[in-house]
């Protein structure tokens, strides 16, 4: 393998990193503050978190967290005092969520402990007008031959990363504002040779990114995989609390679920398969620790290495758990997706829409090609996705 690249920072001005360190955070501290009628001792320390976001420097955990052993193991105890954006990207970004759980009284005793702060934003995506259309076109999926519903859950379930549109059944043959195809790689037909229609198929791991539009698509891909005999069983790995704005938690499968068995037609008949699968054992629902941690899954313990190496596939959606399965790094687009996931226990896929600047097992005529048309927008701008297997 080549020399290993130096890991992203937020410290460049101008660079995507920097601006979600210095005005999503802001932003999102101010719209958490809307999101719930919290009383002054809370947005006391909102605007603490707010004015060390902007001002300050990383703080350590109090010395009574729960979880402070845990975080200084992680980093905590190299990084605080340093600036936000002069440590890895995604440790400040993990970090950050942390903190700001702390700032609502999510883990404290009290009115707000274990209240996501982001349910409301959650909800009114599952409920909105675009899920019931997605849900509805259920029922014309029904009439098309199994390879054709395998493409377009697969899709479906890829670009609600983006979650704008589910059910795509030409999303590889459509163009780009700069004419390149939406899919830089597509290894989908290894993935399915993984998930034969022979049932060979023992365990599938799922480990989901966002709640809502694209949970739902997440779940009906595992209950047609499952109610077909496509695989035995399925895990779907969660976070253990609320994260990166939109990421899903066991609470949002739970209003997944209860979306699907409230609605007409095909998407009732999926939830009731979810729900039979759920009370079965056949579909479990995991929220590990190391789900919120700030590291690439190559330092994952072995607890949890244990839990995906018995899969067939585990397939890691969106663009974060893609950072974390090839290391946010600054890797050359060409280098071996195969080769930087080696110590992934056991097959592996990544189904990403492109929302950073991570990205490997590029080949040199794709990325000159989006290059020439986009220059390096094709890397961020999510109208490009991929679909990458490490057997
Ligand atoms: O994992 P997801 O939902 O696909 O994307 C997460 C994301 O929006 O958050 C980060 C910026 O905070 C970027 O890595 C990425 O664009």
């Amino acid at each position: 393998m080549q020399d290993t690249p130096p890991v992203i920072l937020g410290d460049e001005p101008g660079s995507f990193p920097y601006s979600v360190l210095t005005e999503r955070h802001p932003a999102i501290i101010r719209q958490v503050s809307e999101a719930f009628p919290y009383g002054p001792e809370r947005r006391a320390a909102l605007d603490a978190l707010l004015d060390d976001c902007t001002k300050g420097v990383i703080e350590p955990l109090p010395a009574d967290a729960h979880d402070r052993d845990r975080w200084r193991e992680w980093g905590a105890a190299a990084y605080a005092g340093r600036p936000w954006t002069d440590v890895p990207w995604l440790w400040a970004e993990s970090y950050f969520y942390r903190r700001l759980l702390a700032a609502v009284g999510y883990f404290t005793p009290g009115t707000w402990q274990g209240v996501d702060p982001f349910r409301p934003a959650k909800l009114a995506e599952l409920d909105s007008e675009e899920t019931d259309e997605e849900l509805a076109a259920l029922d014309d999926l029904a009439d098309l031959s199994e390879p054709e519903q395998d493409r377009a859950l697969l899709h479906g379930s890829l670009w609600g990363n983006r979650a704008d549109l589910g059910f795509r059944l030409s999303a590889a043959d459509g163009t780009t504002p700069g004419g390149t195809p939406p899919l830089v790689a597509d290894d989908s037909a290894a993935l399915w040779s993984l998930l034969r229609p022979t049932g060979t198929a023992e365990l599938l791991c799922l480990v989901a990114d966002n709640a809502g539009r694209e949970l739902i698509p997440d779940l009906l891909l595992i209950a047609h995989l499952l109610t077909r005999g496509r695989v035995q069983r399925a895990v779907l790995h969660v976070k253990s609390y609320p994260y990166f704005v939109s990421d899903a938690t066991p609470a949002d499968v739970l209003d997944a679920l209860r979306r699907l068995r409230s609605a007409q037609g095909e998407a009732r008949a999926y939830g009731d398969a979810l729900w039979a699968a759920l009370t079965d054992g056949r579909l479990a629902v995991r929220a590990h620790p190391f789900s919120c941690a700030p590291l690439p899954y190559e330092r994952m313990p072995d607890d949890f290495r244990g839990e995906f190496a018995p899969a067939t596939v585990t397939v890691l959606k969106g663009d974060l758990n893609y950072r974390r399965l090839v290391g946010d790094r600054k890797w050359p687009p060409t280098t071996s997706f195969a080769d930087v996931t080696a110590y992934f226990p056991g097959p592996v896929a990544a189904v990403r829409t492109l929302k950073s600047e991570v990205i490997t097992g590029l080949d040199a005529g794709t990325e000159a090609a989006l290059t020439a048309a986009e220059d390096q927008r094709w890397r961020t701008s999510g109208t490009h996705a991929l679909i990458q297997v490490r057997r």
